[in-house]
């Protein structure tokens, strides 16, 4: 049973057709990651997965329940996650009381009170922090950080809570090459717990730590399957010597 299935999914936007009948499976425990040229349409589908924009038609169903018009506070509820969910790093809290809030914004106030003693989530949060190599940096303002490390405390935020789904919008914009190896590195093993949806214009990152692919064009999909498969369709390397 795929834990995402997106399905002839349309968004429309005035007389423009930013979807136009996409299908899209994603398998609990793989990375899967979305490519296409400027305006395939890549960010608006995360929107309409993450519920940020709901689909114009179509159907997305994640772990067995129908989320299309669901709204995100209830995704998240439901195990789906995503980088930008919190809005940013709150760069006037330290870096602990970031992951803190981000516990406790996912689960409310009320669950959080009866469910949880303060130490478990302290050990929580201090592990979200140790995952992504931040733990030594917890009592320093999240402002402090460096702009990848700032990247990687979104991450950890999005992770806390520990969702199904993660869900990232171009993660390692504006890293050092160095940055983005370690990114490929700290998200790698997540993916024992949490599955991946990534969209990323570095096409050798995306190559690295996904599964799978789906190429969209044009609001449609072009194509979906391995990183070897995608490799080899003459049409994907056709668009990308044509348009990027
Ligand atoms: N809120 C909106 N209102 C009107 N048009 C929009 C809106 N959001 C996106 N679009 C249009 O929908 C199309 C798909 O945009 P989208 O941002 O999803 O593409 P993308 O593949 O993520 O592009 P990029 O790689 O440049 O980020 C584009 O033509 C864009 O201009």
């Amino acid at each position: 049973m795929a834990l995402l299935r997106v399905s002839a999914v349309t968004k429309v936007y005035g007389p423009l057709k930013a979807l136009d009948g996409i299908d899209l499976t994603v398998e609990a425990g793989t990375f899967h990651g979305l490519i296409g040229p400027n305006g395939s349409g890549k960010s608006t589908l995360l929107k309409a997965i993450a519920g940020a924009h709901l689909p114009t038609t179509g159907s997305i169903l994640f772990d067995d329940t129908d989320i299309t018009a669901m709204p995100p506070y209830q995704r998240a509820r439901n195990g789906l996650s995503l980088k930008f969910q919190i809005t940013a790093v709150l760069t006037e809290l330290s870096v602990y009381d970031n992951v803190l809030l981000a516990l406790q914004s996912a689960e409310g106030y009320g669950a959080l009170l009866r469910s949880r003693s303060r130490q478990r989530l302290d050990a929580e949060v201090m592990q979200a922090l140790e995952r992504f190599r931040l733990a030594d940096r917890a009592d320093d303002l999240a402002g402090e950080l460096s702009h990848g490390e700032q990247q990687w405390l979104e991450i950890a935020m999005a992770l806390a809570p520990r969702p199904k789904l993660l869900l990232l919008d171009e993660p390692t914009g504006g890293m050092s090459p160095e940055e983005r190896r370690v990114t490929g590195e700290l998200l790698t093993p997540i993916k024992q717990d949490c599955a991946l949806v990534i969209v990323e214009h570095d096409l050798d990152f995306i190559k690295n730590i996904c599964d799978r692919l789906t190429v969209l064009d044009q609001g449609r999909v072009l194509g979906t399957g391995t990183v070897a498969e995608i490799e080899g369709d003459a049409r994907v390397q056709e668009i990308y010597t044509r348009r990027v």
